[in-house]
């Protein structure tokens, strides 16, 4: 009796348990099934998922944009999912899409997600991150027009910025050929370009404030920036730490006391930079309104310097090095500015129509090196259908610009550098819609104008002025076609000898 009853309580047990872990898979296949595969719409936009809680993260390895570029070409097509963690993002791979959703459809893909940690240091301020409302929208087109020359005084974007390209010119003459990573210079010359803008003055490149300014945007914030694409919680960690906060309030004390400086000298006849024009625009705001707010102007500053330095002098860098690469086209571009330009003038804005190889060149560094890779991430205000797919409100999209660039069905053998491509059969410049490193639509980027400037006045007068010659000391010249990525992508660090021409 007793092997009986044990049995019948052994069987009852295991029945129990079978019928437990049976209830126990279901559930957890329910729950994957609900977070990790199911679609957000039956129309979703086909993609790749990855494994449960990391998504597609562990197999986007040290260049994401090229693995997405391979799996939208190979598999997905031009409009595809990605899942990071357990959002599904939109990734879009061609010109055509990316026209098609920021510009034909620019409303419903002009917000910004929330983004906790930028959040907190910007507490929603700022021009680069905020999601969409018609107040933000208000301060950014303030802020484009400014920049683009209106309303900030009597001196033009275009000399202001040729001055200190001609200052640096001389920091550069002052390492007599000797070969260096100019990194410094370059990114301190393109930091004192927003100084002017934004302060309405340039400083000395040994001027220790602004020194310490410089080596937080130049160097600290694309580290932590680089950090952040790759280690989220590293990010978060270092900039919630002491360090990481005196980082912070070196920069925002140094633009609190420009703040100040102003409000306490305002002309409000004669604005002569940004921070003049922001002041004068908040006094036809309400004090309680939150847009046109000191606290706004503020972030919309420290969004300006982190948007504007990394950006152009990773651009001017890898310039460099494709003068190091193609000495003879160096020489063609050389010869070229000394016959349209002479030695004596200036370069400015006005000659460029005399100079396709020039232009060419810079086109083609912006399609091949594209700086922002992956662009900054939209997020959709509301439903919206784009070829045949729907993306549901509140979906992040993602334009995956670089892969844009190399399209094979744009681009005739696009991993090649070459410049012809830009330039027809009379050897005049062509203007392509299809590089289009600044993005494109509603949130593209605020200082393209600027940066288009800086990359051509800048370049024009290095090139004028030096031969631009490898480190002899290496055996390797720095790479071309590798780099660092995060957000951007920028060159392996390296020396260069800028030998003074004459
Ligand atoms: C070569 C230099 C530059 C490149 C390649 C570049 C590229 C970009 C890209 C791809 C975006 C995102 C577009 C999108 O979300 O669709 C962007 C946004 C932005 N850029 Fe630039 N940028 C450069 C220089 C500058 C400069 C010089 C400034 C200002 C001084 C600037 C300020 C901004 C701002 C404020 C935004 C955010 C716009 C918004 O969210 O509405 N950028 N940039």
């Amino acid at each position: 009796r007793n092997v009986s009853m044990s049995s019948f309580l052994f069987e009852l047990l295991s029945w129990n348990l079978i019928l437990s872990g049976f209830i126990g898979l279901v559930t957890i296949g329910i729950i994957l099934y609900h977070y990790w595969w199911k679609l957000p719409h039956p129309q979703f936009p086909p993609g790749f998922r990855g494994i449960p809680v990391m998504g597609a993260l562990p197999y986007l390895g040290k260049s994401a944009h090229t693995v997405m570029a391979k799996w939208s070409r190979d598999k997905f097509g031009p409009i595809m999912s990605v899942r990071f963690g357990s959002d599904d993002v939109v990734v879009l791979s061609t010109y055509d899409v990316i026209h098609e959703a920021f510009v034909k459809n620019m409303a419903a893909f002009q917000s910004r997600p929330h983004i906790l940690l930028v959040n907190a240091l910007t507490e929603g301020y700022g021009l680069a991150f905020p999601p969409y409302s018609p107040e933000f929208g208000q301060v950014r087109q303030f802020s484009l027009s400014t920049l683009r020359g209106l309303g900030i005084g009597k001196r033009s974007i275009e000399t202001r910025i040729s001055e200190i390209a001609q200052d640096m010119v001389k920091e550069l003459d002052t390492l007599d050929g000797k070969p260096t990573n100019v990194k410094m210079i370059v990114g301190t010359s393109v930091a004192n370009v927003i100084c002017s803008i934004v302060f309405g003055k340039s400083f000395e490149h040994n001027d220790p404030a602004f020194r310490k300014l410089c080596i937080v945007l130049i160097q600290t914030i694309p580290f932590l920036l680089r950090l952040m694409s790759r280690l989220f919680f590293t990010y978060t960690v270092i900039i919630s730490s002491k360090p990481g906060q005196h980082m912070c309030d070196i920069f925002q004390d140094f633009n609190r006391k420009e703040i100040e400086e102003h409000i306490e000298n305002l002309d409000e006849n004669e604005p002569s930079d940004y921070i003049d024009a922001f002041l004068i625009e908040m006094k036809k705001h309400s004090p309680d309104d939150p847009w046109f707010h000191e606290k706004q102007l503020l972030h919309s500053i420290s969004d300006l310097f982190i948007a504007g330095t990394e950006t152009t002098t990773t651009t001017l860098l890898w310039c460099m090095i494709a003068m190091l690469h193609y000495p003879d086209l160096q020489a063609r571009i050389y010869n070229e500015l000394m016959q349209e330009i002479g030695e004596q003038v200036l370069p400015s804005v006005d000659h460029r129509d005399k100079l396709p190889l020039f232009r060419a060149f810079i086109q083609e560094i912006l399609r091949y090196k594209t700086t922002v890779i992956l662009g900054i991430q939209h997020l959709t205000t509301k439903d919206v259908d784009i070829k045949g797919y729907r993306i549901p409100k509140d979906t992040k999209v993602t334009a995956n610009i670089d892969a844009c660039h190399s399209d094979p069905n744009v681009w005739k053998d696009p991993s090649k550098f070459d410049i012809h491509r830009h330039i027809d059969k009379d050897g005049k410049f062509i203007l392509s819609r299809k590089v289009i490193p600044f993005g494109i639509g509603a949130r593209s980027c605020l200082g393209e104008k600027l940066a288009r400037i800086e990359i051509y006045l800048f370049l024009a007068n290095i090139i004028k002025r030096f031969e631009i010659l490898p480190d002899p000391k290496s055996e390797h010249l720095p790479p071309f076609d590798d780099g660092l990525s995060g957000l951007i992508h920028s060159p392996f660090s390296y020396k260069v000898s800028l030998k003074p021409r004459i």
